[in-house]
């Protein structure tokens, strides 16, 4: 009989950027350059005990136990939080990054980055990555990063602009010391209603292949008020999928379960083919946490139609 403690070896690739540039080497973005990935990283997947815990009376201890496992092996793997694992679960079964092409990933809540770096060695080497947070946190190689606030429109036109590539978010630095950022944007917004002519024409209007969004805002430790929040965050998510998702383009959410989940899937199946809610083993079981997939989204969703009940 196989011993339940005993997993077979797990193999995932991480690999790591040797090379990086940082155009202006301040906190706001990293553009990276030149990335190279040599390194392979081979990985014990931690033990799952969960089965075992619902049947024993130390299942609190051995609860506790294997998310210490969880860290270890994180720490272990230079992975930067035991979070990594959920997004390793996740992608084990939808399969959402591709080595074959590259794809434009948007990491919602990136800090402190674990899923950043699993996005990073799970896709290809040309995939571009964005990092979002409301804190500051210095991205991992490869990932690019911006601080702002998911809740603010401005957040969604920045990333839609870095992503389509149309200004060197970058270069205006002193400006964004002095005045902050957005500045900075409304001048780029401004020069571009002004030559709306060539300038719009090229501008990616949905430039991303996936969205994920593991934001969680500080709980309260109130279970409805913790929910709420948690769906304002899934709300703001949804609609960076609504404006920047391609078509056929996939969504991770988190979200903490209370009596309104049904109308956040209701949401989501007017914007995606299938939907699933997935909890990943890597989750405390006593958490209530879990995880809405959003699959192949639809074309021409309309954003009004899906917040409108
Ligand atoms: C659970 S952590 C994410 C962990 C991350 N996925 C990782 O693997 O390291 C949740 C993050 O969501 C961020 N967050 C919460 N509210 C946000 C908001 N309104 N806008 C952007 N980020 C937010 C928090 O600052 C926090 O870093």
């Amino acid at each position: 009989m196989m011993n339940p403690f005993i997993m077979p070896r797990s193999l995932i690739t991480l690999r790591q950027s040797t090379s990086l540039r940082s155009k202006t080497g301040v906190s706001l973005f990293n553009v990276i350059q030149n990335i190279k990935f040599p390194s392979t990283i081979t990985y014990k997947k931690p033990l799952i005990l969960h089965d075992f815990v619902r049947h024993n009376s130390s299942g609190k201890w051995l609860n506790r136990q294997n998310s210490d496992q969880y860290t270890s092996q994180a720490k272990a793997l230079k992975l930067r939080s035991r979070a990594a694992f959920k997004l390793l679960e996740i992608d084990d079964k939808f399969k959402l990054f591709s080595k074959k092409y590259p794809q434009n990933v948007l990491d919602l809540g990136f800090a402190p980055g674990a899923w950043s770096q699993v996005a990073r060695g799970r896709s290809h080497k040309d995939s571009i990555i964005l990092g979002v947070d409301i804190l500051p946190c210095k991205p991992p190689r490869g990932v690019n990063a911006m601080q702002a606030n998911i809740l603010s429109r401005k957040t969604h036109k920045l990333i839609r602009f870095f992503f389509s590539r149309k200004v060197e978010l970058n270069r205006h630095d002193d400006l964004h010391e002095e005045h902050g950022y957005f500045e900075h944007f409304q001048e780029e917004s401004q020069l571009e209603s002004q030559n709306n002519t060539a300038l719009t024409e090229n501008i990616v209007q949905q430039p991303i292949d996936l969205i994920m969004s593991d934001m969680l805002a500080n709980t309260s430790g109130i279970a409805t008020k913790d929910h709420y929040s948690s769906l304002d965050l899934c709300d703001a998510a949804l609609i960076a999928a609504c404006d920047l998702l391609k078509p056929g383009g996939n969504f991770i959410c988190k979200f903490y379960t209370g009596k309104e989940d049904t109308l956040l899937e209701k949401k989501f199946k007017k914007v995606f083919h299938k939907v699933l809610r997935y909890k990943p083993q890597a989750c405390r079981d006593e958490s209530k946490e879990t995880y809405m997939i959003g699959m192949r989204k639809r074309q021409n969703v309309d954003k009004v139609d899906v917040f409108s009940q």
